[in-house]
């Protein structure tokens, strides 16, 4: 162009005027000019055509497809220690694309760092704010980077600050959201059963608020996706209404025929781009990661938590239309359960043998049929093993009948009925209907109970000492066994002469439980009981364990010495410290302390040379809102957990051998969480302290058990005189 502006203005000065010749010279040169044009518009086609190519082309398709290919050669924690370090870079003299600061900010998220997030998402705004308008509009059609989507981001930074906070102030698991950098620590190799611990709970509770999270993105995104499409639909089918409403003159019209073609390459192509485009692609990844992390509850944990509903339920006594509602013993819980909830559990509760259970069950999914009417066969077919099992033969032809009604086609119905009824034939059950009780009633004969019923019975407290019972058992200050003690004694509560159990309060303080916390954080483990020939994980024990020998801290040491004070035992012989949490539902079945032979036989014993556990100290680090009490079913004793109390009792008769009426058990846990700690003194060195009879106690007759009272008393009137 500049070139010819030139010419003219040089021809125009060597002439001054037009002569004929001038006017030929003139058209020669007008002709080049012509050629110069011609020239130009063809330079101006061809990059018109280039510029079309450039921007109808799928955008940088092949290069993401390269840069895809690429992406697993890249070595993944360099990739991340990049993306780390970068995160923490100032910010100033930066000059990041909006992709990359956008880029930035996620891992800021993931990373659990709302904080640096706002930080790069503040970079991303104003970077984009930068853009110029065909930039925008080509981000926004890659839908990469949007402004709202920005604002959202910003506002779910706000809130993961504010769970954060939350979180920090009620002492709950603080890295519960920092599961970028965490991860290794918080997903244990060997897999977190969450029903047992309701530490462990609160951890995977914090994953779901990050599964959540993740959800919102992948919805906001495809939101996004479709409000695009939406709109562009709305234009289309607004010009297309446009054009039919005109007829063929529509076409007549140059700009007509501009949009319609502009319309079918350029924005049609955009919409199948933004069709095919993985939106949410990322978030979903997130969430997978999250949900396939070992920490996730799986199916047997599921079964775990309904098993530990039916124990609560067994134990306690409890009703399925009160549990139903989140009534748990007397205290509302606020949650409601769905016909399918119900259901679930009286699967489980007949595949158990709790059949009387089962049947609550299904009455409570049958009165909330009109919510999934579609469980309704489901239910009653399920109701009809119920009854059949606890003998309602009347309840289950009527069962039957229900069922026939509703599937009346159903081959498999119509069979077991003629089954059934071919079973009973001509007996007078068949007619007879029988009442069925949610709970066994609870025998008048105490000897009629098996042990987890009487363990059942103490921890709901139906099984407890009479008042004249009681009349025996005293409580008092103690200060013999230590001269200190004199100054601050213990306060001991006596729950047993025979076998000795006494309960001694305030004997932990919070800053050893608090320091107690810290060393056990994520190393509790789901503790196992000795089967016949190893040990083993089992309903009988869900808990969560871990055990830190003495050295470890100096608070271990003085917690012995105070326990020295407590038993007059000699703790150079005890186990390594065991501290315990028990989540919802979860509990330790009846259990003597002491080992059996075959213990030591399959060497299943630690510390073997050490002899026999002689005394347990139990220490509650926790009070249990609901539940959680240690059950003597022998004792007839149910000892509430209580913060910085400790119990304590000898497992082994004077001469050695095992007592069978230290059997006990932790009750289950209704509502909160229970921490204890165990101290598992060994038989060796103590007959210092606590001497040896030299006949078999265990199996003394009551004559020989008053021969020795006397004696006892005998000899400590002498000494005393
Ligand atoms: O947690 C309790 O109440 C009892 C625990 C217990 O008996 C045990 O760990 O051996
Ligand atoms: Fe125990």
């Amino acid at each position: 162009m500049a070139l010819s502006i030139n010419f003219w203005a040089e021809a125009n000065a060597e002439r001054g005027s037009y002569s004929t010749a001038g006017i030929a010279e003139l058209i020669t040169v007008e002709k080049k000019l012509m050629a110069q044009m011609a020239d130009y518009g063809s330079v101006l086609r061809k990059k018109i055509s280039l510029m079309r190519r450039l921007i109808e082309q799928p955008l940088g398709t092949e290069q993401i497809s390269k840069m895809r290919a690429l992406m697993p050669q890249i070595p993944k924690t360099e990739y991340w220690n990049a993306m780390q370090d970068l995160i923490h870079a100032p910010l100033a003299g930066v000059q990041l694309d909006p992709l990359d600061s956008l880029e930035l900010a996620l891992f800021a998220v993931d990373k659990d760092r709302p904080d640096l997030a706002e930080k790069w998402l503040s970079a991303t705004l104003s970077g984009y704010q930068q853009l110029n308008p065909i930039e925008k509009e080509l981000y926004e059609v890659l839908n990469v980077v949007r402004e709202s989507q920005v604002t959202k981001l910003f506002e779910l930074c706000a809130e993961v600050k504010s769970f954060q906070s939350a979180l920090n102030r009620s002492g709950m698991m603080l890295p519960l959201l920092l599961v970028g950098a965490l991860w290794q620590v918080l997903f244990p190799a060997c897999g977190a059963e969450f029903y047992s611990s309701v530490h462990e709970m609160t951890k995977v509770f914090g994953y779901e608020q990050k599964m959540l999270q993740h959800m919102q993105k992948f919805v906001a995104d495809n939101q996004s996706k479709l409000d695009f499409l939406r709109a562009r639909l709305g234009e289309f089918e607004q010009e297309r209404n446009e054009a039919l409403h005109w007829g063929t003159t529509y076409f007549e019209s140059p700009l007509n025929q501009y949009l319609l073609s502009k319309r079918l390459t350029v924005d049609w192509r955009r919409v199948e781009n933004l069709m095919d485009a993985d939106t949410g692609q990322k978030p979903l990844e997130r969430l997978l990661k999250l949900r396939r992390s070992p920490s996730m509850p799986n199916a047997s944990e599921l079964e775990g938590a309904i098993d530990g509903l039916l124990r609560l339920q067994f134990v306690y006594r409890l009703e399925a239309k009160h549990l139903a509602k989140g009534i748990l013993d007397g205290v509302n819980h606020g949650t409601h359960l769905s016909p399918e909830h119900c259901l679930d559990i009286a699967r489980l509760a007949l595949r158990d043998q709790h059949p009387r259970l089962a049947h609550a069950w299904l009455l409570e999914a049958k009165e909330r049929l009109p919510q999934q009417p579609e469980l309704h066969p489901q239910i009653l077919a399920l109701l009809v093993q119920a009854k059949a099992e606890l003998g309602d033969f009347l309840g289950v032809n009527g069962t039957y009948q229900e069922l026939l009604n509703l599937q009346p086609a159903s081959e498999e119905h119509a069979r077991n009925y003629e089954q059934f009824m071919r079973n009973h034939a001509g007996t007078d059950g068949l007619y007879e209907s029988k009442i069925i009780e949610e709970h066994a009633p609870i025998p008048e004969d105490p000897s009629q109970l098996d042990e987890f019923q009487a363990y059942s019975l103490t921890c709901s407290g139906h099984r407890r000492l009479t008042a004249g019972e009681e009349r025996h058992l005293r409580c008092g200050y103690m200060t013999e066994t230590h001269p200190f003690l004199l100054l601050a004694p213990l306060k001991a509560e006596e729950l047993s002469h025979d076998p000795l159990l006494v309960l001694y309060h305030d004997v932990i303080y919070q800053s050893e439980i608090d320091t107690i916390r810290k060393l056990t954080t994520n190393k509790i483990r789901r503790a196992t009981v000795l089967g016949t020939k190893q040990s083993v994980v089992s309903n009988v024990r869900t808990s969560q364990i871990t055990f830190i020998p003495k050295t470890e801290h100096q608070v271990l040491q003085t917690i012995d010495r105070r326990v020295e004070d407590m038993t007059n035992l000699n703790m150079d012989y005890a186990e390594d410290h065991q501290f315990a949490n028990y989540g919802i539902g979860g509990h330790y079945a009846q259990h003597m302390d002491w080992f059996t032979q075959n213990a030591f036989d399959y060497k299943l014993v630690s510390a073997p040379e050490m002899g026999n556990r002689i005394a347990t100290v139990l220490f509650y680090l926790s009070d249990v809102a609901q539940g959680g009490g240690t059950a003597f079913p022998h004792l007839k004793q149910h000892l509430r957990p209580k913060k910085y109390a400790a119990a304590f009792w000898y497992n082994l008769h004077a001469a050695g051998g095992g007592d069978t009426r230290t059997q006990h058990g932790a009750c289950p846990i209704i509502a909160g969480s229970k921490w204890v700690q165990n101290r598992w003194i060994r038989e060796f060195v103590q007959s210092d302290r606590r001497s040896c009879l030299l006949w078999d106690d265990s199996v003394a007759t009551f004559g020989q058990i008053m021969e020795l009272a006397k004696q006892q008393k005998a000899a400590a009137k002498k000494e005393s005189s």
